[in-house]
């Protein structure tokens, strides 16, 4: 089993639960591959930088001062810092861009009715799943950055949670994979201020319910889209949960949210 874990913004932005997070990470056996994303970080340091942060549906605008802002922050600072803190763990840790070794080909978005600027689409088809297997064969634990390339020498803004389902379904060709969206909730939930009303199983008529009920929005809706994507295309399961909850969430008795095939 591969797992494919995502760590979001708010768990990232907090040290004692990141700390404790990469603890449970580096003590997983076997191929894993951790995605980051630092959204809430480019931020503030956009704000003291004087860039200012604007979203469509969860989708940051990214002109061409943001992309540097960004390609800093993640691909710097973000990136370097979990590296470091997972060697420091024992665990191999390699910190790489979509752009790094070309592993995760990308193509600038369209313009439609929104220009987003420099951002990324990835498609799983793309992905050179043989070389992903090099690192994973050799014991390398990838710590990916939400960043890829246009193949035109631009580096474009890519949204985490679909990065990790794309690694999560070209990979579901060659291996049974498992992947895990870690968050500061226990997983979906049905009131969102409630966290013993986690929704322990969603299918795609539940989820049309819980919209349709408004009780699901803001990054909520993209990472259930991305999980529905993962499954449809051949992901085993997808897990939405706590991060403080990954070693259970590793094993057969998981807690949060399970989406299986
Ligand atoms: N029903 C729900 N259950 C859990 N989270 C929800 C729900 N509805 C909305 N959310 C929001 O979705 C957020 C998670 O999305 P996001 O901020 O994009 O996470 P991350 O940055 O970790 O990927 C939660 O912090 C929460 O505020
Ligand atoms: C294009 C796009 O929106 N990219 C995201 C990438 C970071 C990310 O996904 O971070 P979280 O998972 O912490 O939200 C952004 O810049 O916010």
């Amino acid at each position: 089993m591969v797992f494919v874990i995502k760590i979001g913004g708010n768990v990232l932005d907090d040290p004692a639960a990141l700390q404790q997070f990469l603890q449970d990470f580096a003590l997983i056996n076997g191929p894993k591959i951790l995605v980051h994303g630092g959204g809430k970080i480019a931020t503030r340091l956009g704000d003291q930088l004087g860039i200012e942060s604007k979203y469509v549906d969860g989708r940051r605008i990214t002109d061409d001062a943001t992309i540097d802002l960004v390609t800093m922050v993640y691909g710097g600072l973000v990136n370097k810092q979990l590296v470091a803190q997972l060697q420091s763990l024992g665990c191999n840790a390699i910190g790489i861009t979509g752009a790094d070794g070309n592993l995760l080909p990308a193509v600038k978005r369209p313009v439609k009715t929104i220009d987003y600027g420099w951002v990324g689409d990835v498609k799983a088809a793309t992905l050179p799943v043989d070389r992903w297997q090099l690192l994973l064969d050799n014991g390398l634990v990838p710590v990916l950055a939400p960043l890829t390339h246009d193949g035109a020498g631009h580096m474009l803004n890519t949204n985490a949670d679909t990065m990790a389902a794309t690694i999560a379904i070209a990979l579901s060709a060659q291996y049974p994979v498992r992947l895990i969206y870690c968050f500061e909730k226990k997983g979906i939930l049905e009131q969102v201020e409630d966290e013993s009303s986690v929704i322990r199983f969603i299918n795609p008529d539940l989820y049309a319910q819980l919209k349709a009920e408004q009780k699901l929005f803001a990054g909520i809706l993209p990472k259930l889209d991305n999980a529905f994507d993962a499954i449809g295309k051949g992901v085993q399961q997808v897990l939405i949960g706590h991060a403080a909850d990954l070693v259970q969430n590793t094993g057969t008795e998981t807690t949060g949210t399970l989406i299986s095939a």
